[in-house]
């Protein structure tokens, strides 16, 4: 009956945590999955979130179906946090929101509302980005196709190569978009460049699709959302995926959210209703109790400052292993440019080992990054990064 189904061959990145877990190694290192690890390599529950889990839990109160959508304060929360608390779209309507079952979900109700809406658009990702948008827009019967992005030989973004494209593609195209933090390269558009990309994406009427899973995590929560600010000052049309999972660390309540930047308020009303019918079909409501922390956070004045912080503790974190490895790597392979660490921005850094080298670091140190050379620099601490450094420079001398 089922013998003509393919074996899975398993994720990259997660099939990466299930070797992590069954490896033996006493000095084992997890820098694959994008997970935020604290200095003692545990996944921080943030002090915001306890506070909320306390209210939720006191008095215990019955889980009844959420609407399709989500909790209003849920989306509200998500609104507020992408374009600005006080932003004019949101006074006037024009923004349709869902919470979704993490950022994952959220992408998979936008590939499926393209899908049905537009079904003539071609998506096109950046080369590289995160493999699980190629396989939830193509899952849609999106067609997915790939922009210039990355130019390996100088650690840095193919810029001209990469608008030239773009001057290539046809009206409501979708261009899926890293608005910060990019997913693998860490390597982020200046703000100049967002302007003239966006320019572009205006003359040649494509539709951008920002996903942010990141925010916080590379400058600043404002700064980190300029790209979606910047489109939506251009008065363009824009669909918005966004994940707490990593801002709030609620990475197994699947709590993220879709919003889509339309022109007037009768396309609001249209759209978010279309996506709520698409909800239906696919998974007919989100998880509550994800979207109750994230509505107590967001929308507690005190817990969200709190949130804040809590944010770009984690942020400044990653920051101080960025320049602690890039030192110490600059200190055993002197001839070699370590820039790269530090010119990366939020979790991940793109290494560029091969294949090999990144093998070797798992076969014989135990240290796991994917194997397209992101290494999770979350993963570092004061305890395991000279082990690491100390790894590294073996593999690269050799
Ligand atoms: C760019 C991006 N977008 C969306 C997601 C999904 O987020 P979630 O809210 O958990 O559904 C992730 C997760 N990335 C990390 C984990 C994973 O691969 O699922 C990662 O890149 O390691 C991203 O890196």
């Amino acid at each position: 009956m089922f013998e003509r189904i393919d074996y899975y061959a398993g994720d990259p990145i997660l099939g990466l945590m299930e070797k992590y877990s069954a490896d033996s190694n006493p000095n084992k290192v997890n820098l694959g999955i994008g997970i935020y690890y604290d200095e003692n390599g545990v996944l921080p529950v943030l002090d915001c979130v306890k506070t909320a889990e306390q209210r939720i839990a006191d008095p215990i109160s019955p889980r009844p179906y959420l609407p399709m959508a989500g909790l209003p304060g849920h989306r509200k929360g998500c609104q507020e946090l992408l374009f600005g608390k006080d932003a004019q779209i949101l006074q006037d309507g024009l923004v349709a929101t869902i919470a979704t079952i993490g950022g994952s979900g959220a992408l998979k109700v936008g590939a499926e509302f393209i899908h049905e809406w537009f079904p003539q658009s071609k998506c096109y990702v950046s080369d590289p980005t995160w493999g699980n948008h190629i396989a939830i827009f193509e899952g849609s019967d999106v067609e997915v196709g790939k922009y210039p992005y990355y130019d390996k030989a100088s650690s840095s973004i193919k810029f001209d190569e990469m608008i030239a494209f773009f001057e290539t593609l046809n009206k409501d195209d979708v261009i899926l978009l890293h608005p910060c933090c990019h997913n693998p390269t860490g390597l982020d558009l200046t703000r100049e460049q967002w302007d003239t990309a966006l320019n572009v994406i205006q003359a040649r009427e494509l539709i951008p699709f920002m996903d942010i899973a990141y925010q916080g995590f590379g400058e600043d929560m404002d700064s980190d959302a300029y790209a979606i600010r910047k489109a939506v000052d251009m008065g363009l049309p824009l669909f918005v995926s966004n994940s707490f999972s990593k801002n709030l660390s609620l990475y197994g309540e699947r709590v993220g959210g879709l919003s889509v930047v339309c022109p007037t308020v009768d396309e609001t009303e249209r759209v978010f209703g279309q996506l709520n019918a698409t909800v239906r079909r696919i998974y007919s409501s989100p998880p509550s109790h994800g979207g109750r922390v994230v509505d107590i956070v967001m929308n507690d004045e005190a817990l969200h400052e709190q949130w804040v912080g809590e944010v770009y503790a984690m942020r400044d974190r990653i920051k101080a292993m960025r320049l602690k490895l890039k030192s110490v790597l600059e200190a055993k392979i002197p001839n070699r440019n370590f820039d790269y660490i530090t010119r990366q921005n939020g979790m991940f850094s793109f290494t560029g080992l091969t294949p090999e080298q990144v093998e070797r670091l798992q076969s014989e140190f135990g240290i796991y990054m994917v194997s397209n050379s992101r290494m999770c620099v979350a993963g570092l601490n004061t305890s395991n990064i000279d082990y690491v450094a100390n790894a590294m420079a073996d593999v690269l001398k050799d």
